[in-house]
């Protein structure tokens, strides 16, 4: 496994700390988690990752059934994203990724220290009607819905991380996002 350290220790050699240059948009399904990634991505000039895009075959298949995922069905899905935040997190990188369990979080900062989360959080009847309005554009059906409120671990006490309204005005989201991946605020391991 690569691992690479983003941010120097705060403190040593005086050093100042950097700021993240790796970041995961998490949330259930339709809390915007691609729209966001995407448009923040661009604002950093940093690289943008689908987290959809990484998913095999097997796993679109069960999910376009209704079946929702196991943590197995997710194991190597997300040691590929860990290996794609790794691979441009020194140019800078947004990956869109539900992350929905505190373990997969784990997982995903094993491959790069400091790594930042923005956790979208979104209200079950706006997943629903965001989901349900896509229609046929989106292999995700809104059945899953509960199914991705149920496994989701809420990270409200992690490190790095922050947590935005999902049902706020995009710009808003947005202006808040890169003030905080700016500043930095939280501790560094
Ligand atoms: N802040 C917002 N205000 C209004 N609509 C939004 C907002 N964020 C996202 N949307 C809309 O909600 C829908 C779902 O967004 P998006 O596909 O980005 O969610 P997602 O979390 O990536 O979902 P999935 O995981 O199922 O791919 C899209 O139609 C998008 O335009
Ligand atoms: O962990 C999961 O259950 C999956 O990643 C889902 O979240 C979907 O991929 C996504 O929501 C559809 O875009």
């Amino acid at each position: 496994m690569q691992k690479i350290a983003l941010s120097s220790p705060a403190g040593a050699l005086g050093a100042t700390v950097c700021p993240p240059r790796a970041v995961v948009v998490m949330g259930v399904s339709g809390s915007g988690k691609s729209t966001v990634g995407e448009m923040l991505a661009r604002r950093q000039g940093w690289a943008f990752v689908e987290g959809d895009a990484f998913h095999s075959e097997g796993n679109h298949a069960k999910m376009r059934a209704g079946i929702p995922l196991t943590d197995e069905d997710r194991e190597s899905w997300l040691e590929a994203l860990g290996c794609e935040l790794a691979r441009h997190a020194a140019g800078g990188v947004v990956l869109s990724c539900s992350a929905l369990k505190r373990a997969y979080r784990r997982r995903l900062r094993a491959h790069v220290d400091g790594l930042a989360f923005i956790w979208l959080e979104v209200g079950r009847d706006a997943a629903h009607r965001r989901v349900a309005g896509r229609g046929d554009r989106h292999f995700f059906p809104a059945t899953l819905i509960d199914s991705q409120f149920a496994t989701l671990e809420p990270p409200h006490d992690e490190a790095g991380l922050l947590h935005l309204d999902s049902e706020r005005p995009l710009e808003e989201i947005l202006e808040h996002a890169a003030e905080w991946l700016r500043r930095n605020p939280h501790a560094h391991p």
